[in-house]
């Protein structure tokens, strides 16, 4: 299998690169940077990969449909938008990392993107692919959900598709690693103004509040809107995914409910005993661990979701749908331990 990666000098590319070396299946990775970019080794444009003199070539088209079976693009928004063309015209398939091609509707696009929405027909072929809960296979153009999306909507899943909630009382506070803001400078992702402090951002206006909906409402048309606030951590990788809503279940009910839905799921652990997740358990992998307390004095449940923002969140995620769509074992090239201590 030869695959092209668009973006391997981003955050969440020189990620995908390194899972992809250990892919079983994958026997060659072409890089490939901006359409008017000059070619350059790696180990120049991205000092850690030292050594590596695979050459980042400018984005062709017609040499990826010739020689590769599949496209990443892991760079930034819009950037599919523009240039994905050529390939959804050929029904070549593509895993797209940005959220360019994950809300159906063009109208919601626009008013959360605050740009012009993809072609129609495009947005509607595209699929969405939060791998828990779809199968990549069939599909030619695979978006890649976004990293809070997956996080909250793997902790919601078995409420809301059991129905075991109030659909109006779903709060999320989400927090994030500066990671998930790219490699791109920012006065908010700046060390003197991360390092020691918490940041909320983007109240009641985060992307990740339609794409979360439009899956909810996959699962439940009842869901009328969220609650949800991302905080920046003063670190570097992962997210963590607070979620809480009103529920007339009790805490066996609760947990049977998590233990059903995930029971068969490799990449999503479901801890015993109300026990709770901390990011250092997920940093490094492509798990998403989830803990589950039920409060019967407010009849609330909480559930705490963390993930690697760049793997689960992003690469490894890819990874699935890549092994979905080619039909590889779930877990090729994403056998990975946690980073210690
Ligand atoms: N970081 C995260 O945790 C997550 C990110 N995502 C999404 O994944 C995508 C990549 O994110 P991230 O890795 O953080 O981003 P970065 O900003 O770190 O990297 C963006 C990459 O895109 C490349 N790029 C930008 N414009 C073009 C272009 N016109 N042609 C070719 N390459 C281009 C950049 O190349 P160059 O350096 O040469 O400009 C760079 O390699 C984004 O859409 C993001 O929203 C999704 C989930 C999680
Ligand atoms: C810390 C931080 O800034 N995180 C990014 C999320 C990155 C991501 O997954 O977003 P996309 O939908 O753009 O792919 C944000 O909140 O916008």
């Amino acid at each position: 299998m030869n695959v092209a990666l668009v973006g391997v000098t981003g955050y969440s590319g020189m990620i995908l690169y390194q899972l992809l070396q250990q892919h079983p299946e994958v026997a060659a990775i072409r890089l490939f940077g901006h359409p008017d970019s000059q070619t350059q080794p790696l180990e120049e444009a991205v000092p850690n990969f030292i050594g590596d003199q695979t050459p980042i070539e400018p984005l062709d088209p017609a040499v990826i449909l010739a020689d590769c079976n599949l496209i990443f693009f892991a760079t930034s928004a819009g950037v599919t938008t523009e240039l994905a063309a050529p390939f959804i015209a050929a029904d070549f398939p593509v895993i797209d990392l940005s959220g360019d091609y994950r809300l159906q509707d063009p109208q919601v696009f626009t008013k959360w993107y605050h740009k012009p929405a993809p072609a129609v027909s495009a947005l509607q072929q595209s699929h969405y692919g939060l791998a828990e809960f779809a199968n990549a296979a069939g599909h030619s153009y695979i978006a890649n959900p976004g990293c809070y999306a997956t996080a909250t909507l793997l902790g919601l899943a078995p409420l809301v598709q059991q129905h075991l909630i109030a659909p109006d009382s779903i709060i999320v506070d989400a927090k994030s690693g500066t990671s998930g803001a790219g490699k791109k400078l920012a006065t908010s992702t700046h060390f003197s103004q991360t390092n020691e402090n918490l940041q909320l951002y983007k109240v009641n206006q985060h992307q990740h509040i339609p794409e979360i909906m439009q899956q909810l409402k996959v699962w439940d048309q009842n869901v009328p809107a969220i609650q949800f606030t991302t905080t920046l951590l003063p670190i570097t990788r992962g997210i963590m995914s607070t979620i809480y809503a009103k529920t007339d279940a009790n805490a066996e009910q609760l947990a049977g409910a998590f233990a059903a839905t995930y029971a068969a799921l490799p990449f999503v652990r479901v801890l015993p005993n109300g026990q709770m997740p901390n990011l250092k358990e997920v940093v490094g992998t492509n798990f998403c661990d989830l803990g589950v307390s039920y409060n019967p004095a407010t009849q609330t449940v909480m559930v705490v979701s963390v993930i690697d923002n760049l793997i689960k969140g992003a690469a490894g995620q890819a990874l699935q749908n890549f092994n979905q769509y080619f039909g590889f074992a779930a877990t090729d090239g994403l056998q990975l331990a946690t980073w210690l201590p």
